[in-house]
């Protein structure tokens, strides 16, 4: 299908919004300018959305194979659509995990079949995330694992960390880590904080992540690889990505959009939709991210969307699953409580989460221009409305933010030239 955006407002290079038309051919962006000429081109009606490159998430749970009572990746690609997001980074830690070449294999097949947006897998760095046998690292990259984890879990012996950097280092693959060592959980299913001492639970203290991401960038110096922190949520993390920054490691960070918006002090009681991983920290924490972010030692934002069902998200604060939604969510909330708050400016949130993380991984999306994959959303940034779980695409209805008033809601997304959510009205 052949598209012909009329009249949305793109962000330009220095933050202002400027009305064009936008020209899809053949899945390319052919064209962007005002008053474009349409040979039998279908013609979408975009007046008053701002269009922005499709969002991209590195950060994303879709439970297939093994899970699809929480998600698959049929649904778990068209909540991404619904939220705006047109590539999307697929977590490992499913039944079977992404280990082998046989297993990497039957999800790509499925991804083909299935997804409405692109889908990046991850491969696991360990056999089944154990941490004992680290998995043959080149085969799953010439398969197409977009990079290695065992997000989930922390690695937990540094010399299996090392290797896999250096593996990684010499095929030019990624590491990305899911900080947390296993001898300072305690137990715990909430921060150890404020929260933790009020309802007498055992907490996650601060230093079971940034111990392992102190260790980590050490290790990725010695081994010249490329190492991103996942879901980044302390103030001593922040410290040390920053420093390890300034001493010249190849490092990135992620931050989500809930350890942005939200700290112990704002879990409203033993409310497991408030229990993720890792948790929420305290708002000097929160505070600290906003300013990494905002200094750049943060690079991206990523929703780390782990959707549970109702059933297992009742079973109490501390036997219920870690982790909550976020893709149909993420930027109405950010855009809502940051942007129009003016704390970030569009052009930073737009960035955070389309540029940023393609540039820190060297994906060739996140941009709008000729030539392009045409990957957008149009967002409307003026109708408000009640974040409600039960409109969710996704099968996972687990969020915190339920009842959350917000602008910035993305109305149609086109993937790779096709229109794969829209709200509906605009089309002629
Ligand atoms: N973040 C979470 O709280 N949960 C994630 C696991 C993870 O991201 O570590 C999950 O898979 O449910
Ligand atoms: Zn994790
Ligand atoms: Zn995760």
């Amino acid at each position: 299908m052949n598209w012909l955006i009329r009249n949305a407002r793109i962000v330009t290079k220095n933050g202002d919004l400027e009305t064009v038309d936008v020209k899809v051919e053949d899945k390319k962006i052919i064209e962007i300018g005002s008053g474009l000429k349409g040979k039998g081109h279908k013609e979408f009606q975009a007046e008053g959305s701002v269009i922005s490159p499709g969002f991209v998430d590195l950060h994303v749970h879709l439970r297939e194979p093994g899970g699809e009572h929480k998600e698959t990746i049929e649904t778990g690609t068209k909540s991404a659509a619904k939220g705006g997001f047109t590539t999307i980074a697929a977590m490992p830690n499913t039944r079977p995990v992404p280990d082998s070449v046989e297993t990497l294999q039957s999800l790509n097949q499925k991804i083909s079949e299935t997804a409405s947006v692109r889908v990046l897998p991850y491969a696991a760095i360990t056999e089944r995330q154990i941490g004992d046998t680290l998995n043959d690292l080149p085969s799953l990259k010439e398969n197409g694992a977009f990079a290695f984890t065992d997000d989930g879990v922390g690695v937990q012996s540094a010399d299996m960390m090392y290797q896999a950097m250096k593996t990684a280092a010499g095929i030019n693959a990624s590491i990305v880590a899911h900080c947390e060592e296993n001898t300072l959980i305690y137990g715990g299913a909430v921060h150890d904080g404020t929260f933790s001492k009020e309802h007498n639970l055992p907490g996650i203290p601060s230093i079971c992540e940034a111990v392992h991401i102190s260790r980590d960038v050490l290790l990725a110096e010695a081994a010249g690889v490329h190492y991103h922190v996942c879901h980044i949520s302390t103030k001593e993390s922040v410290r040390v990505v920053r420093d390890a920054k300034k001493a010249g490691i190849n490092v990135t960070a992620e931050v989500t959009p809930h350890h942005l918006l939200l700290c112990e002090d704002d879990i409203p009681g033993l409310d497991p939709n408030f229990k993720m991983n890792p948790p929420l920290r305290s708002k000097e924490d929160r505070q600290a991210l906003i300013e990494g972010l905002l200094d750049g030692t943060i690079d991206f934002i990523a929703t780390d969307h782990a959707p549970h069902t109702e059933a297992e998200k009742s079973e109490g604060m501390q036997l219920a699953p870690f982790g909550i939604v976020g893709l149909e969510t993420a930027f109405p909330l950010l855009y809502t409580n940051f942007v129009e708050k003016g704390i970030f400016t569009l052009k930073q949130l737009i960035d955070w989460m389309t540029i940023k993380p393609s540039e820190a991984f060297n994906l060739p999306f996140g941009l709008l221009e000729v030539g392009g994959e045409a990957d957008f959303t149009l967002i409307d940034l003026h109708e408000q409305r009640e974040i409600d779980p039960a409109g969710f695409l996704s099968k996972g209805k687990n969020t915190p933010f339920k009842g959350w008033e917000c602008k910035g809601w993305p109305k149609a997304t086109f993937y790779q030239g096709s229109l794969v959510w829209n709200e509906g009205g605009n089309e002629q």
